[in-house]
């Protein structure tokens, strides 16, 4: 799947300008409030017509103003789900899960094996057999958001639109309904565009982010590089943080998993990960200290030595960014430490890490019982 976007639009007071390309897997569009990213996925579903688009799926022509082509909404094989589920209040689940299919031509009709077949996958790996027959006011929020990604894979889509689907619920209920796009992701590997502004959020689901600011594509590419980069950094604020990539190395019996991140020990509270499984670790700025060396007798077990690469002002304290041999790790310290350190582009210091984040990075990694070296 090779989604690509060219669009061009003045709105009084704002204007949005770029391209890009969404190549396979999940695509972010990560960046602050009004930076275009619904303006962008509304073009992309046919709902919204810039003055210039040129919007392509597979070399297959969605919108082309040029040759004054747009593809009506509905005849695009596009999955949408948004952020308030937005079910149709009258129907029952099961009649909002048939909803999108009704527009499928041939034997995935309705009514057709096919098409049960796929129904009864797609309600047992959401878990909504027990939903089916009630109406969307009596759901709560994270089962709506669970009927309404039913509702979009069941319109066997060619992509998935996803506008921001957790940020209408609480963090209970967004560690409930992230998994299910992750199974989107690894399992059925059905292609996404999806609209965020969460880092956290980003850390974990994203092959590619495209970040926006200020209706433009500040910068593309896999997401730890891009998460990392001064124009993101900027963008996430309290949030911002690095992720990397590391592979489990042991189990140990006193509850430690071991793992290797470019050559760099580090160790995690028992991760359920066969050894060789990788994983993506995120790591927050705001729990990143930085050391002139190595400190003895400090209880955080994760240390990374690395140079200084730049420094970034946000408002009273400073994003250190610092290659590592994991990668590159964000710092946010005050300027009182940053001048304490001395930090400066080409410093040696060591990134201490107080907590880290993980989650499967492989696509189909075995979460499954573990054994332990002593
Ligand atoms: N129909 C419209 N008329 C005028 N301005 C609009 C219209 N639609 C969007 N805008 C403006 O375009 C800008 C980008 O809006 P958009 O909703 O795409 O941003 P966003 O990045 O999705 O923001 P958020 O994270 O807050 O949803 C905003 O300044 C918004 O006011």
């Amino acid at each position: 799947m090779t989604l690509s976007v060219a669009l061009r639009h003045r709105f009084a007071g704002f204007d949005v300008d770029l391209d890009f390309e969404a190549p396979k897997g999940v695509t972010v569009l990560f960046g602050p409030s009004g930076a275009g990213k619904s303006t962008v996925l509304n073009a992309v579903a046919g709902l919204f017509h810039p003055e210039h688009a040129r919007i392509t799926l597979d070399g297959t022509v969605l919108s082309d103003t040029g040759r004054r082509i747009s593809v009506a909404a509905h005849r695009r094989r596009l999955g949408v789900i948004f952020q308030d589920g937005r079910l149709f209040p009258h129907l029952t689940v099961r009649q909002n899960l048939r909803y999108g299919r009704w527009f499928l031509r041939g034997r995935s009709r309705p009514g057709s094996w096919a098409a049960a077949r796929r129904e009864s996958d797609v309600i047992e790996m959401l878990g909504i057999g027990p939903l089916v027959g009630r109406m969307p006011g009596t759901l709560s929020g994270g089962e709506r958001q669970r009927v309404a990604i039913g509702r979009a894979l069941l319109a066997e889509p060619r992509l998935i639109l996803a506008d921001e689907p957790l940020s209408a619920l609480d963090d209970a209920r967004k560690a409930e309904i992230l998994p299910y796009f992750e199974r989107l992701r690894d399992e059925l590997r059905v292609p996404m565009l999806y609209v965020s502004h969460s880092a956290p959020e980003v850390a974990r689901i994203a092959t590619t982010v495209a970040l926006l600011g200020r209706g433009r594509l500040l910068q593309i590419g896999p997401a730890a590089e891009v998460l990392s980069a001064p124009a993101a950094v900027a963008g996430a604020g309290r949030e911002a943080g690095a992720v990397i990539s590391a592979r489990v190395l042991r189990h140990h019996a006193d509850g430690i998993t071991e793992l290797d991140a470019g050559g760099v020990a580090l160790f995690l509270p028992l991760v359920n990960a066969r050894p060789g499984a990788r994983l993506r670790l995120r790591i927050a700025a705001s729990d990143v200290i930085l050391a002139r060396e190595r400190p003895a007798g400090l209880s955080a077990l994760n240390m990374l030595p690395g140079v200084v690469e730049s420094l970034h002002e946000d408002g009273n304290v400073v994003v250190v960014r610092l290659n590592t041999a994991a990668g590159a790790l964000l710092s946010r310290i005050t300027h009182r430490s940053c001048s304490a350190l001395d930090v400066r582009p080409g410093a040696r210091l060591v990134a201490i890490a107080k907590s880290l984040s993980h989650a499967p990075e492989d696509i189909g990694t075995p979460f499954c019982d573990i054994p332990r070296t002593a």
